[in-house]
């Protein structure tokens, strides 16, 4: 179903950039002076989280580990969103089979961004609702631009974020705050966002935040890499191992909550209400 990656590799003069896959939903460049390598989403208009762009973010984190490059910043090529969470679509009216593979996706690209053992940061150039949310919590720091918005907002759409999707919120926020934000179906502005800690700095751009994350990377230049990885392993082993007990279960549950008549008339309204959103602005 899906064509062969082709990964084509550019000398390693300046900034060296390789495609990460032949439908180029996402770019991979690796900065060759840091050995940072920036993963960014481009599915227009909003990277909304399809089984395609799912698939090609987990090739493209796997080939930056493969690669060994000193650290992974996430960010997205769309001016004001970063990630926009699953695709709506995938979830209205769904091919069973499909949606199947969509979620497994979503649960191996968190598990991949999650447990990686290098650095990793979120340039947030824009908003980051539900599964854009899921991205940039799983990362270690993450920078977000002004007048933007974050949050898991799972409820508003009559659906529940399991544990796994929320433990890198967990990691971030206290534990009151972290269930009354995912009850409420709350979008944390930048600025709450920065007060609560569920994002770490303010850039004024994209490039500011890409900066300010590579700087966050370059703070373990000096410290034993072997060590650092393991310590961070040890610190989300708990999770991980507890996602992959229940895994299974999860996708069976996630089938059978889209599937239900309520949640897919719920989903329903939230795309009239996207598309009410766009006749409003014409
Ligand atoms: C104990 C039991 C356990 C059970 C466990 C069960 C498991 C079930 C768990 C389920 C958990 C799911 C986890 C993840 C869920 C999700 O990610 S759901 C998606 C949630 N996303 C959103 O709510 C975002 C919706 N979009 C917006 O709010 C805005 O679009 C935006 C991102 C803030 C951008 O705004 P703006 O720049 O003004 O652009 P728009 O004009 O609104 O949008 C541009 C076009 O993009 C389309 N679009 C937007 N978002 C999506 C989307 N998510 N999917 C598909 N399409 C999207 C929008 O309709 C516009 O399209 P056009 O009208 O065609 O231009």
């Amino acid at each position: 179903m899906f064509s062969p990656r082709v990964v084509s590799l550019v000398p390693r003069t300046g900034p060296r950039r390789f495609m990460s896959t032949a439908s180029k939903l996402t770019t991979v460049e690796v900065n060759d002076k840091t050995g940072i390598a920036t993963l960014t989403m481009c599915r227009p208009p909003v990277n909304g989280q399809n089984l395609e762009l799912l698939l090609d973010i987990k090739s493209s984190i796997k080939e930056i580990e493969n690669d060994s490059s000193r650290g992974l910043i996430i960010t997205s090529a769309s001016p004001k969103v970063f990630c926009a969470g699953l695709d709506i679509l995938e979830m209205h009216k769904p091919d069973q089979q499909r949606l199947r593979a969509v979620w497994t996706e979503l649960q191996n690209v968190w598990c991949a961004l999650y447990g990686i053992s290098m650095p990793t940061a979120a340039a947030i150039n824009g908003h980051a609702p539900a599964g854009g949310c899921l991205l940039a919590t799983a990362c270690e720091y993450r920078v977000m631009v002004p007048d933007c918005r974050i949050g898991l907002n799972e409820t508003q759409l009559g659906i529940i974020a399991p544990k796994w999707l929320v433990s890198g919120f967990l990691n971030i926020l206290p534990k009151r705050v972290a269930e009354r934000a995912l009850t409420q179906s709350r979008l944390f502005t930048t600025d709450e966002a920065l007060q609560e800690g569920l994002i770490d700095e303010i850039a004024n751009s994209k490039e500011e935040a890409v900066e300010k994350c590579a700087a966050f990377i370059g703070t373990f230049s000096k410290v034993n890499p072997v060590a650092r990885a393991l310590t961070k392993l040890q610190f989300r082993a708990e999770n991980l191992r507890q996602f992959h007990k229940e895994r299974e279960q999860d996708v069976e549950n996630f089938l059978s909550l889209v599937n239900r008549p309520e949640v897919q008339k719920g989903i329903g309204a939230y795309l009239e209400g996207l598309k009410k959103k766009k006749a409003n602005k014409q």
